[in-house]
């Protein structure tokens, strides 16, 4: 049985990850948002689940290194400075962070890598996601985990190589190029699909989300998996073996 301490415990995540912890025969040690203590729950788990804001996450993994705790990092669009911070403190703690948790979507990004390895350059790699109205980030953290996942099998920069925004008179499609589209709207929990189009046909490669409960389960699981894995940087391929 481990503790867990879940930051950002009132949202639509925090919500799904009570019933999670209890579900897996866990203890929830309590919950933070937005101005709450977070160093007094820090001290009375053994690892923390962030599912919270971007701006929450340096004094979060602070928190974490203060109590020596593990922390899992599920929120998304994070920038270039919180990786840079993730990388810090994972010299001193374990920390896992994904864009996904759930299962479904990592193996898909095991097929995508696959995929864009073997299938030549001149196919185009195209990421359409769907979300919920509330979302505020785009592209999701999903869509960007693929595009990695697509960019490592290809051999090439995602940074590079991404087309993001297209609007007006945008000119040809970039040789090579990773393209993004989000859209917004209703309830949607987290529709991805990766297309790879060629010369006459094209494949399409996807996962639908039905329920954020499959988040808060492989969160959950990745937490306890957590709490037994030395200082370091962490992926769900790590714990799932994929
Ligand atoms: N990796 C994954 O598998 C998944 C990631 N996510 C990501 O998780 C994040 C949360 O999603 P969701 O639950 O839908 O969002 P919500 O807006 O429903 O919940 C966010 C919660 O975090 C709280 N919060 C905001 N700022 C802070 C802060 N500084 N310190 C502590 N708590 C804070 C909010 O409080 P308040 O309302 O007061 O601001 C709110 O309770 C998003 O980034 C989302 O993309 C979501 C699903 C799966
Ligand atoms: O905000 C969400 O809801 C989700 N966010 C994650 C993302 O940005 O990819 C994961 C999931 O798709 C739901």
């Amino acid at each position: 049985m481990v503790r867990i301490g879940i930051i950002g415990s009132e949202g639509r995540m925090g919500q799904a990850l009570m019933r999670a912890v209890e579900e897996q025969g866990h203890e929830c040690a309590g919950g933070v948002d937005r101005g709450d203590n977070l160093e007094n729950l820090s001290n009375k788990c053994d690892v923390l689940v962030d599912f919270s804001a971007p701006g929450a996450l340096k004094s979060n993994l602070q928190a974490a290194i203060g109590a020596g705790i593990p922390i899992l990092i599920g929120t998304t669009g994070l920038e270039s400075c919180h990786h840079d911070a993730i990388d810090n403190a994972a010299r001193a703690i374990p920390v896992l962070q994904t864009g996904n948790t759930s299962l479904g979507v990592n193996m898909l990004a095991a097929l995508v890598k696959q995929a864009a390895a073997k299938l030549g350059p001149d196919w185009d790699i195209e990421i359409v996601e769907m979300h919920h109205r509330h979302k505020v980030d785009a592209p999701s953290g999903t869509a960007l985990l693929l595009g990695e996942a697509a960019a490592e099998g290809r051999g090439i920069d995602l940074d590079t190589n991404s087309e993001r925004c297209r609007d007006g008179h945008t000119g040809e499609r970039g040789e090579g190029a990773i393209g993004f589209a989000a859209l917004r709207g209703g309830t949607v929990a987290g529709d991805h699909s990766v297309i790879l189009a060629g010369e006459q046909e094209s494949i399409t490669l996807s996962h639908r989300a039905e329920d954020r409960a499959i988040f808060a389960r492989g969160a959950v699981k990745g937490a306890a998996w957590l709490t037994e894995r030395e200082a370091g940087r962490y992926s769900m391929d790590d714990m799932l073996g994929l």
